[in-house]
């Protein structure tokens, strides 16, 4: 029988768990996460999307194929026409000016995890690629849907997070991350035993990255 993308979040199944039921994401769906917090996760994000659009730049130079190319070309049109955009909102709301993003130092959070991502990218084939890009996609998709579930999650106006949720949550990043799974499964079915370790190594150090990311949003580190 062949892995599937489950068998890659049960091998690392307490970092998954404590990236997707992070702090910051209780207190996100809460709506009692510090607005200092927020502001300083959403400019680091904005310079973490810029290079996740580069790797999904490098996905479209490694396709084989036209559906491949496809894929690497919407995971990048995702990024700058649904979440960069939606991104800037949210920094106009949050009071983040153009300038103020555009003279941003990049956390070492930051730092680590974009070109962790674009370095086994570089070194390995598409598959490691999409490996290492799977916690971010898939895991804001399944943030989404968790936040939805939980009792403490406050919905509409009154949570000033509720965009930020809602973005997640809405049929564009949820169809995104159900192709990515679909794509995944197809590709883990054919590896061997050895193949999936290594794969499971790459999106375990991902999946830590995201922890990291977090934490760097609440003690607002540089
Ligand atoms: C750090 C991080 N990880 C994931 C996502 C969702 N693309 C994001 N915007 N930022």
């Amino acid at each position: 029988m062949g892995y599937r993308f489950r068998d890659l979040t049960a091998a690392c199944q307490d970092d998954w768990r404590a990236y997707i039921e992070h702090d910051f994401v209780r207190a996100l769906g809460a709506g009692t996460l510090e607005a200092d917090a927020f502001r300083h996760y959403l400019q680091q994000d904005y310079l973490f999307l810029i290079h996740f659009a580069r790797a999904y730049a490098l996905a479209a130079y490694k396709s084989r194929d036209l559906d491949e190319l496809r894929q690497a070309f919407d995971g990048l049109k995702t990024i700058l026409d649904v979440e960069l955009d939606l991104h800037r909102g949210f920094c106009r709301d949050w009071g983040i000016s153009e300038s103020d993003l555009a003279a941003l130092p990049e956390s070492r959070a930051t730092l680590a995890y974009t070109r962790y991502v674009l370095d086994a990218g570089s070194r390995g084939d598409l598959l490691d690629l999409r490996i290492a890009l799977a916690p971010c996609l898939v895991g804001y998709g399944e943030i989404a849907g968790w936040l939805a579930a939980q009792p403490f999650t406050l919905r509409g106006d009154a949570n000033p997070y509720e965009p930020w949720i809602a973005m997640y949550e809405g049929d564009d990043f949820q169809a995104a991350m159900r192709a990515e799974i679909a794509w995944l499964d197809a590709r883990l079915a054919e590896v061997t035993p050895a193949r999936f370790e290594q794969l499971a190594r790459l999106f375990r150090d991902a999946t830590r990255l995201e922890i990291d990311f977090w934490q760097m949003g609440l003690d607002r580190a540089d």
